[in-house]
């Protein structure tokens, strides 16, 4: 390990990080550098690895090949050490309907640990961190999708993590919701320091909430940088190459286009959309 005397740490390390499902390399031999206090965006298309990534550095999946440090802890021999560093919010819900949501809350905080003198305050915490006080005591199946979201939310922050890991947090909400939902976790950021880790699809988001994003295809990072960086690096070729749009200047979207190429036409895009609305239905219903 090496001594980083000065400047922030590295949350997130991994180097030449790789993982199969049989004859699918689903990451393949990723270097990735988070840095403590930022929010780093994965974007990339369907199926490029996102999440596989995470749930290597989560410990959710072993790490076959390559290394995963989290703060300086490997992720194949100090899983605990880990997994005390990071909350995480799937994709997948992790809020259980038929408990309040303080109850729900209170059930995180158990699992990781929180003392239980501490409990009843940091639930309460939470809670508040989230701006599910008044609904606290409400079964979250009355919840609406950016409570649910908000209530998994809370669920990762109850253990104070320094670093935050959301797997699509925003997906299927409205534009409120979202902007609700990126307010309270840049609200906690701002108090805590925590570092935060998000894969979205959303590319406004993206470019508006992300310090830096990684552009991942195909297993690994293609395009690494500030999104205003990404940007002017896409104009200033497309000038040289003669083939920029008169006046405007590319968007997040085009960098993410160009990088991920003929990748986006397949058809995965579409099994995607339908999953995803079947998934936030899922939620709210
Ligand atoms: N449990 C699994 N079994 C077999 N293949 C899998 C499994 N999970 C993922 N894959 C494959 O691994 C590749 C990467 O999938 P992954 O879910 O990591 O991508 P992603 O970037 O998160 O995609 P999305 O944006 O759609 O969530 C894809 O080809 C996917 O089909």
């Amino acid at each position: 390990m090496t001594a980083n005397v000065e400047g922030p740490a590295e949350a997130v390390s991994c180097a030449q990080l790789s993982y199969s499902f049989g004859a699918t390399n689903a990451v393949d031999g990723l270097d990735l550098s988070v840095v403590e206090g930022e929010t780093f965006g994965l974007l990339g298309p369907n199926g490029a690895g996102k999440t596989t990534a995470i749930r290597c550095i989560t410990t959710l999946l072993p790490v076959p090949a390559g290394t995963v440090r989290v703060f300086g802890h490997d992720a194949a021999g100090e899983q605990m050490a880990v997994r005390r560093m990071l909350g995480y919010v799937p994709q997948q819900l992790s809020a259980d309907a038929g408990l309040t949501g303080r109850e729900n809350v209170a059930l995180f905080a158990r699992v990781f640990d929180v003392p239980r003198r501490e409990r009843a305050e940091r639930v309460g915490q939470a809670l508040a961190a989230v701006d599910l006080e008044d609904a606290a005591d409400r079964l979250a199946s009355t919840y609406s999708g950016g409570m649910v979201r908000r209530l998994e939310l809370a669920q990762a922050l109850v253990s104070a993590p320094r670093l935050l890991i959301l797997d699509e947090p925003t997906i299927g909400l409205d534009p409120i919701a979202r902007t609700g939902v990126w307010d309270h976790i840049n609200a906690v950021r701002a108090a805590t320091g925590m570092t935060v880790l998000v894969t979205t699809h959303y590319m406004d988001e993206a470019d508006q909430y992300c310090d830096r994003v990684g552009l991942m295809h195909r297993g690994r990072i293609r395009a690494l940088g500030t999104p205003a960086e990404l940007r002017r690096g896409l104009g200033e070729r497309r000038r040289a190459e003669g083939t920029a749009a008169s006046g405007a200047l590319p968007t997040l979207e085009d960098v993410f286009r160009d990088v991920a190429g003929s990748g986006l036409d397949d058809k995965s895009g579409d099994f995607r959309d339908v999953r995803s609305t079947r998934r936030t239905a899922h939620r709210v219903g």
